[in-house]
């Protein structure tokens, strides 16, 4: 059996399923060139049935990378696979992955079909994915509450319809390490033709056990791994792609297998799906939260300083956590701030980076330092951007202890400028209650975060919206950057606000 485990990234697709999360084209393009960089195997750029935009976003992921699979999700029927085919054949490498339910309770409730008709679906579904390319993946969704000896026969068949992945999920993450071992180890025994496939497991974090369980399962011979990064996803969410890989790395002594992870680059993609998904990374995050290799207590500091090893098991170098805090400053030229934007990960076109420069300079005027984390803000803040249907010209507020909040802001809307007042309970909802009056939308405003980029009176706010506007579904998020806290939170409300004007036109 091959040592080698390939990584298949679904951020883009089973991580943009996480509650109030959705990504545009240029989002997940951004976030699809990192992933290439950071070296995975496969992503699942999306669902192309879902709507036009995650198809035109699959289309564009599939058109752009090169040296990757390129995978779009399908339900077992002809429409979805067709649909999944037109957004990836422009793929150097495409692959279709076709899913259906094994599990009793799903058959009987929420497909409403028996066993012979689901397995008649997913062998149809290989054969029709097959026509278009020679790359398919088959997942029995809920594998792990399925009847084995059902679920091994589905897997025979589906390989001998064509399947060259077949993929075991732990749908709602109610399996255990152990368990789940072994029944990787079954399924490989009693299904005819598996050599001929390779074994796939895709884990939720329901329990707390996604990674725990994905080691397991490689552990029990499984050679692709699912998951996303900082673990988002439905529900409680995914395996952590950056833990996984982190685990076989370290632990190299008990797995003995190797990934094609550039490990260097983990810090830096994380960063970028926290910030593009609106979901902060927490404090204590395995690998990648803050504090990951902060140390408090001086027994452990003292450990540390004596040899590092001591109370670390990874180097944070190796994760590309640069100890590197000030680069750049207002006298720096763009040569400088090319290559450093470049050593942060972000190749920008000429244009982007004009725009992104001259924000740099206006930040540098307003403070001391610029550190890597005010860069990668600032420009993430740049790559955000939409078409902007209104522009945040000016706001004045009057707040204080003794007085009612008041907002007067000013929007350019189409060379047009348009101003309101309002009162609010305190100055950002004076805020936003007028740009709701200019806009005339009525929004909600269902998570408001606000973060300080680096420490220092003088950082950058960085504000996080999500917005629930009357007579829309859907969740949209908007993100303002600024030294001063009311102008990011005004940005970040009119932010998603442009994306609703967007998704509109
Ligand atoms: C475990 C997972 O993560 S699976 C992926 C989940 N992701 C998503 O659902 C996000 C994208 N989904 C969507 O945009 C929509 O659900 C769509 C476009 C796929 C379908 O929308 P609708 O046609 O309105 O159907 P709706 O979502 O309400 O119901 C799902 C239907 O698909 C059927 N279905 C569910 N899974 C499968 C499957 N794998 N293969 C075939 N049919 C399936 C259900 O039984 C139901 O059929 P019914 O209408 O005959 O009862
Ligand atoms: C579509 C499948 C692979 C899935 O996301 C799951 O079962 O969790
Ligand atoms: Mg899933």
């Amino acid at each position: 059996m091959s040592n080698r485990v390939y990584i298949f990234d679904t951020t883009l697709r089973d991580g943009e399923q996480s509650p109030g999360v959705s990504l545009n084209i240029n989002e997940k393009l951004q976030i699809a060139r990192q992933l290439v960089r950071l070296g995975v195997d496969i992503i699942e750029a999306g669902f192309p049935i879902t709507s036009p935009g995650d198809f035109a976003a699959v289309q564009a992921v599939a058109r752009e990378v090169r040296g990757i699979t390129v995978a779009g999700l399908a339900r077992a029927n002809f429409k979805d696979i067709d649909r999944a085919y037109e957004a990836l054949k422009e793929a150097e490498q495409a692959r279709i992955h076709t899913f259906i339910a094994t599990s009793d309770i799903h058959l009987k409730y929420k497909l409403r079909k028996d066993r012979e008709q689901v397995l008649e679906a997913a062998v149809a579904a290989v054969k029709h994915a097959k026509k278009y390319t020679s790359d398919v993946e088959f997942s029995a969704e809920d594998a792990s509450r399925s009847d084995i000896d059902y679920l091994s026969r589905v897997f025979a068949e589906v390989i001998k319809a064509g399947a060259t992945v077949i993929n075991i999920p732990d749908t709602v993450g109610y399996t255990t390490p152990e368990e789940y071992a072994q029944f990787i180890r079954s399924i490989m025994e009693k299904t005819p033709g598996i050599e001929k496939a390779i074994v796939s497991v895709h884990c939720h974090d329901d329990l707390g056990l996604a990674v725990a369980n994905s080691l397991a399962a490689v552990g029990a011979g499984a050679r692709q791994v699912e998951g996303t990064i900082n673990g988002i996803g439905e529900r409680a969410g995914n395996a952590a792609l950056e833990e996984v890989v982190m685990g076989l790395y370290t632990r190299k002594d008990r797995f003995g297998l190797t990934t094609g992870f550039n490990t260097k680059e983990i810090y830096r993609t994380s960063r970028l799906v926290s910030s593009l998904t609106g979901m902060p990374v927490q404090p204590n995050k395995a690998v990648v939260g803050k504090n990951a290799f902060a140390h408090e207590s001086g027994i452990h500091q003292d450990g540390v300083l004596k040899e590092r090893t001591t109370y670390e098991i990874m180097n944070p170098e190796m994760l590309g956590i640069s100890s590197n805090n000030l680069v750049l400053g207002k006298h720096s030229g763009r040569h400088a701030f090319r290559e450093r934007l470049s050593e942060l990960g972000f190749e920008l076109s000429d244009e982007e980076l004009n725009l992104a420069f001259a924000r740099f300079k206006a930040l540098a005027d307003k403070k001391k330092e610029i550190t890597d984390q005010d860069l990668q803000a600032l420009v993430e803040d740049e790559i955000r951007q939409i078409p902007e249907t209104y522009v945040l010209e000016y706001f004045h507020i009057s707040s204080g202890t003794s007085v009612v909040p008041t907002a007067t802001v000013g929007l350019r809307v189409g060379g047009e400028r348009k101003e309101d007042a309002a009162c609010g309970d305190g100055p950002v909802d004076a805020i936003y209650k007028t740009i709701d009056k200019i806009t005339g939308l009525s929004c909600t405003l269902v998570l408001y975060a606000i973060n300080a980029i680096t420490g220092g009176t003088d950082a950058l706010g960085d504000v996080t919206v999500k917005l629930r506007c009357e007579g829309r579904e859907k969740v949209y998020t908007g993100r303002g950057v600024s030294t001063d806290v009311l102008e990011a939170s005004a940005k970040a409300y009119v932010n998603a606000v442009n994306k609703l004007m967007y998704d509109i036109h």
